[in-house]
Parts: structure tokens; C-alpha cells; sequence
């Protein structure tokens, strides 16, 4: 992976907001100026009480000053903070949606290879943890740095040798504090990678909860998850113990400005090199360094978070894209043809999971890919939605690469529908809407009757209003497996391909949605992965698929005369289904009797 310096990634995404940062810094630099207005406020007003002077219009007008100081400070603080926010948002927007954008360019086996855990630990967690600092910094950390550089240069002005007596403990401080700093960097690379590990193993937990309740009584009894919490526990607090010492003599002796203000300014007063005045007024100047100083340190672990965010970001910034073509093609027809396709999920030529594979599928026509599990079936259906590129050979759509093809242009010609439905938590006529957001009312309501989908939407406490979170565990596999295929009868495009798509449903059910399908996918190119046989009987022709290439292709008549295999799976379906009618009419005996 190309690495990218981190705050070069940043800044990228800053250009829509360029001008509003520019101004927050500004303001932020008016503020930290408007700050130091009290400081010489005060200064004069000293000065009246300690010269003797006491002229009150003159402590009054000071103190007006000191007010207006105050008030700029505040002001432009609010202005430099909102502009300042508004950039962080700007920027984090940006960050995101292109994260988003890549995952969909990025080919599915890459993103999968990221665990769920992993995924949502950078886009939520990594990239949300970069506002903060990032919203703050312009403001605090000007106002924070600034003001003491204005203040140590102040009191050089009034005598260099104060301005040295007041950066006394600096050295002192720099001792412990470059040791604890010493392995910073590591220390929070491990701390993330322990922080990634646990969540993503937390994750998990949530993910599983179900297998974990089933077949582990209590919490304990899952190792990982509680390994896996102590040892960040373990880990944070050996971190904790090896820098608390070095840090708390830092943050102790910093402050204690003091030390070498307060003798510096009684030697220079007695001298007669500072008049009393000054001398009060470098005291109370180099008390006004410290605070400052430290806060703008706090940013170094800010820092670090951002750091790391956007690093993280930058590793699905970086992610391999497939390459499309970014103009629309001219394509005269629907035919897909396989021109001998490879493929291995691991793309280094082993494990194929396809080899060589020729097919055609003339347009119009049904065509039925049956076989042994891990065959291949859902492979060649993945490809040809492109959800990865081959690895060898080529696929074509009307004549045309589908890889010289937009991914916005095989969308628009091509539906799939897998066993695995995926629910928005959106309401269920959104969930539908997905496959045409152009759709109107009529005809998602039209999608969804034929899809059978009505009957158990109206069951539903609020219908098509029903959110799927709502629904949630009210839909059963085979209700959630319906929603889909609303979604492709909406899409209406001219391939279409199931993939178990009915798997889930009863059988009652699913003789209606193969009717239905059957009907509206009439004149598309149908590719439908089954295992129950008898609802491809009728295919145009059906490809026999065994460790990844074509054993047997032909019509079902065709196939029982001339393909054990076939055969032996059709006897071994029609023995299923008989045996499920015997039960169940055996069942039905033993009631009535
Ligand atoms: N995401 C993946 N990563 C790695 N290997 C995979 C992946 N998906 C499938 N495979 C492997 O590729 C081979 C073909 O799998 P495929 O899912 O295409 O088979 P299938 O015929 O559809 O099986 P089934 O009928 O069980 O769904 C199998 O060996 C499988 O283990």
C-alpha cells in the first residue's frame, strides 16, 4: 500500500473549506491578542497603585481596556471555534463518503477480508475520533501556544534576563518528560492495534451472540471475548504505570516558573534594573506560561489520535479499485458468455474455485447452474454481478468485457439476489425502494404483491411503514428473502440471477414467487442457482457444476438420460420431497387418529 503522509491526507479534504480555516486561524490570533490586553491593563493599573499616582479615571479607563480585551478574546474564540467546527465536519464528511465510495469500488473480497469489527472501528470509531482535535486544535492550540511565546517575548523585552528566568524549569521538566515521550509512538501503535483487537473481538461477541448463548451458558465461558478483554486491561495499565512517574514530575515541575522569576526580580529590583512595577509584572506574566503550555500538550496525544485515524482511513483510501470505464457503452444485446473463466478467491493461481469454465447464456433464454456444495455456482454468479474480476479468461455482456464496463452501467443490466438479504433499517417500502429509488408508490406496492410479500406486510403493526429494525426478528428468513426479490422486480433489468434466492421459503410460498418470477423475468437472461431441483426442471438448459468446472450441461430430459450425477442428485430430491409427504401425511394420520 502507498503510504501517504497523514496531515497531507487531511489537508486534502480541507480544500472545500480553506477559507473558513484560514479565518478561524485569524480569529483565533485576534483572540490570543485580545487576551494580552488584560495582562498590560493590569500592568498600568499596578502601576498607578505603586508609583502612587492614583488617578482613578486613569484605573478606569484600564480597566475598560481590560474589559474590551477580554470581550475580543471571547468573541473571535466563538468565531474561530464555530468556523473551526464547521471545517472538522467539512472535512470528516469528505473522509467519509470517500471511505464509503471505496468500498463499493473496491472488489468484495477486499473488503472482506476486513473483519466487521475492523471495518466499523476505523469508518466509526478511528475517523470520528479525529473531529475532536481537529475542531479544537486551530483555536486552543493558537491561543495556547501563542500566548506564552507573546508573554516570554514580553518579558525579554523588559529585561532578557527575566525572559530566561522564567523558561528556568524548561530543562528541567524536558529531563523526565523526554523520557516518558521516549517510546510514545510505539506505545500508542500498541495501544491501538490492543484497542482494535478488543473491539473487534467485542464485535464479534454481539455478532455471535446467538451460537454463544446456544452453546456457552455465560460470558465467562467465552475465552476470546474475556482474554481479550483483560489483557487491554493488562496493557493500558502496564502503559499507565510506566509513564505516571515521569509525567507527574513534568507536570510538577513546569509550573514552578517561580523559582526563577521571583529571585531573578528581587536581584534585578534591588540592582535598580527593574523599577517595582516591572518587576510585579514580569511576576505575574510568567505565571500566565505555564497553564497555556501544558494545555497545548494535552494535543500531542490528540495528535496522535488523529494520526492514527486518518492513517487507518488511508489503509481503505488505499484500497485496489476495480477498474471501470467511466463512459456508457453502447451494448446490443443481453447474452452473457463465460470465455474460459478462472478464478480463485485467493488470487495466486491455487484454490481455484473456477477453471476454465466456457458458457453461454443467449439472451432470454433460463439457465440453471446445479452441483455438489463449493462447486462454483455462487462464484460464476459473483463474477458476473462483478463483484470481484476474474482471474483468468473473460466474461461478456452483449460482446462487451463487463470489466469495460461502468459498475453504475452492469448495476443498471444486471440484478442479484442471494440467500444472504440484507435489511436497511429504513421502513420496509424503503427496503423495497432500494431496487428503483425512482419508483412510485404503485409500483413498489405492485413489486411487493408479486413477490408474495403483501400477505405478511399487512400483518405488520405499521404495513409498508414498518421499519426492518421494528420488524427486526418478526421477519423470518424466508419473508426477509421475499423483500429481495420485491427489490429486483423493481429493478427490472434485463439479467437477472437467483442464487438460492427461495431457498428459505415454504414450499407453499415458493411455488407462488417461482410463478411469479417465472412471469416477470420472461424475456431476461435468468440465471437461477437451486438445489431444489424441481424448481428449474423447466430451465432451457442446466449446467452441472463439480470443482469448478462445467461436468454436464443439457436439458433436464437430457441430463437424467445422460449424467449419473444429475440423476443421482434429481432421485435423491424426488426421494426428499416424497419422503416430506409421507411424514407429513403420516403426521396427519396420527392426528386424526
Ligand atoms: N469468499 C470466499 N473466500 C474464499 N473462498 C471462497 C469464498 N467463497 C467461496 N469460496 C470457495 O470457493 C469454492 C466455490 O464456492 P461457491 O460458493 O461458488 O460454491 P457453490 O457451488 O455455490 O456452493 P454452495 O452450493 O454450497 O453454495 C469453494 O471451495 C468455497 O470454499
Amino acid at each position: 500500500m502507498k503510504k501517504e503522509n497523514w496531515l497531507k491526507t487531511l489537508l486534502s479534504f480541507a480544500k472545500p473549506c480553506k477559507g473558513k480555516m484560514t479565518l478561524s486561524v485569524l480569529f483565533a490570533v485576534i483572540s490570543v491578542a485580545g487576551g494580552f490586553v488584560p495582562y498590560l491593563g493590569v500592568y498600568q493599573i499596578m502601576k498607578q497603585f505603586i508609583t502612587g499616582q492614583r488617578d482613578w479615571e486613569e484605573v478606569l479607563k484600564w480597566s475598560g481596556v481590560c474589559l474590551l480585551g477580554y470581550l475580543i478574546k471571547i468573541v473571535f474564540y466563538g468565531f474561530s471555534t464555530v468556523l473551526s467546527h464547521i471545517s472538522a465536519y467539512t472535512i470528516l464528511e469528505g473522509l467519509r463518503l470517500k471511505v464509503a465510495d471505496k468500498l463499493l469500488k473496491a472488489p468484495l473480497g477486499v473488503v472482506q477480508s476486513k473483519s466487521i469489527g475492523e471495518l466499523k472501528n476505523i469508518i466509526v470509531d478511528r475517523i470520528e475520533s479525529i473531529e475532536p482535535p481537529l475542531a479544537h486544535m486551530i483555536p486552543e492550540l493558537s491561543s495556547n501556544l501563542l500566548l506564552p511565546v507573546a508573554v516570554v517575548i514580553v518579558l525579554f523585552s523588559i529585561d532578557w534576563r527575566m525572559g530566561f528566568a522564567s523558561l528556568i524549569t524548561i530543562p528541567f521538566a524536558a529531563v523526565p518528560m523526554a523520557a516518558g515521550m521516549k517510546s510514545f509512538h510505539k506505545q500508542y501503535a500498541d495501544y491501538m492495534a490492543a484497542n482494535d483487537y478488543v473491539n473487534s473481538v467485542i464485535v464479534e461477541y454481539v455478532e455471535g451472540i446467538e451460537v454463544v448463548k446456544a452453546f456457552n451458558q455465560t460470558t465467562s465461558s467465552y475465552a476470546r471475548f474475556t482474554e481479550a478483554v483483560l489483557s487491554f486491561q493488562k496493557f493500558t495499565l502496564a502503559w499507565f504505570q510506566g509513564t505516571w512517574k515521569s509525567m507527574n514530575l513534568t507536570m510538577s515541575i513546569l509550573p514552578s516558573t517561580f523559582l526563577g522569576t521571583l529571585p531573578a526580580g528581587l536581584a534585578l529590583y534591588l540592582q535598580g534594573a527593574l523599577t517595582p512595577e516591572e518587576a510585579a509584572f514580569c511576576l505575574m506574566l510568567a505565571m500566565g506560561i505555564v497553564g497555556p503550555f501544558l494545555k497545548a500538550a494535552q494535543f500531542i496525544n490528540e495528535c496522535k489520535s488523529m494520526e492514527f485515524g486518518v492513517r487507518d482511513a488511508n489503509e481503505i483510501l488505499h484500497m485496489a479499485e476495480l477498474k471501470e470505464e467511466k463512459q456508457k457503452r453502447e451494448v446490443p444485446g443481453f447474452e452473457v458468455k463465460l470465455n474460459q473463466v478462472s478464478f480463485s478467491y485467493r488470487g495466486e493461481g491455487k484454490d481455484m474455485a473456477l477453471k476454465e469454465v466456457s458458457l453461454t447464456l443467449p439472451e432470454g433464454s433460463f439457465t440453471a447452474l446445479v452441483g455438489p456444495s463449493g462447486g462454483g455456482k455462487s462464484t460464476i454468479a459473483r463474477l458476473i454481478a462483478r463483484f470481484w474480476d476474474v482471474t483468468g479468461g473473460s466474461i461478456e455482456i452483449g460482446g462487451a468485457d463487463i470489466r469495460k464496463l461502468s459498475l453504475s452501467q452492469l448495476s443498471e443490466m444486471v440484478s442479484y439476489v442471494t440467500q444472504d438479504n440484507f435489511l436497511f433499517d429504513c421502513s420496509i417500502k424503503e427496503n423495497i425502494r432500494i431496487g428503483n429509488p425512482k419508483a412510485t408508490e404503485a409500483e413498489v406496492l405492485y413489486a411487493a404483491k408479486a413477490a408474495q410479500c403483501e400477505e405478511f406486510i399487512e400483518r405488520l403493526e405499521h404495513g409498508y411503514d414498518t421499519t426492518a429494525g421494528e420488524a427486526g426478528r418478526q421477519l423470518s428468513g424466508g419473508e426477509r428473502q421475499r423483500i429481495a426479490i420485491a427489490r429486483m422486480i423493481l429493478k427490472n433489468t434485463p439479467i437477472v440471477i437467483l442464487d438460492e434466492a427461495t431457498a428459505f421459503t415454504d414450499p407453499e410460498n415458493e411455488a407462488k414467487i417461482q410463478k411469479a418470477l417465472f412471469s416477470l423475468t420472461k424475456g431476461k437472461t435468468l440465471l437461477v442457482i437451486a438445489h431444489r431441483l424441481s424448481t428449474i426442471q423447466n430451465a432451457d438448459q442446466i449446467v452441472v457444476l463439480k470443482d469448478g468446472t462445467i461436468w454436464e450441461k443439457g436439458t433436464q430430459k437430457e441430463l437424467i438420460e445422460n449424467c449419473e450425477l444429475y440423476r443421482n442428485m434429481w432421485k435423491a430430491h424426488i426421494g426428499a420431497k416424497n419422503w416430506s409427504v409421507t411424514a407429513a401425511e403420516e403426521k396427519n394420520r396420527a392426528v386424526e387418529g
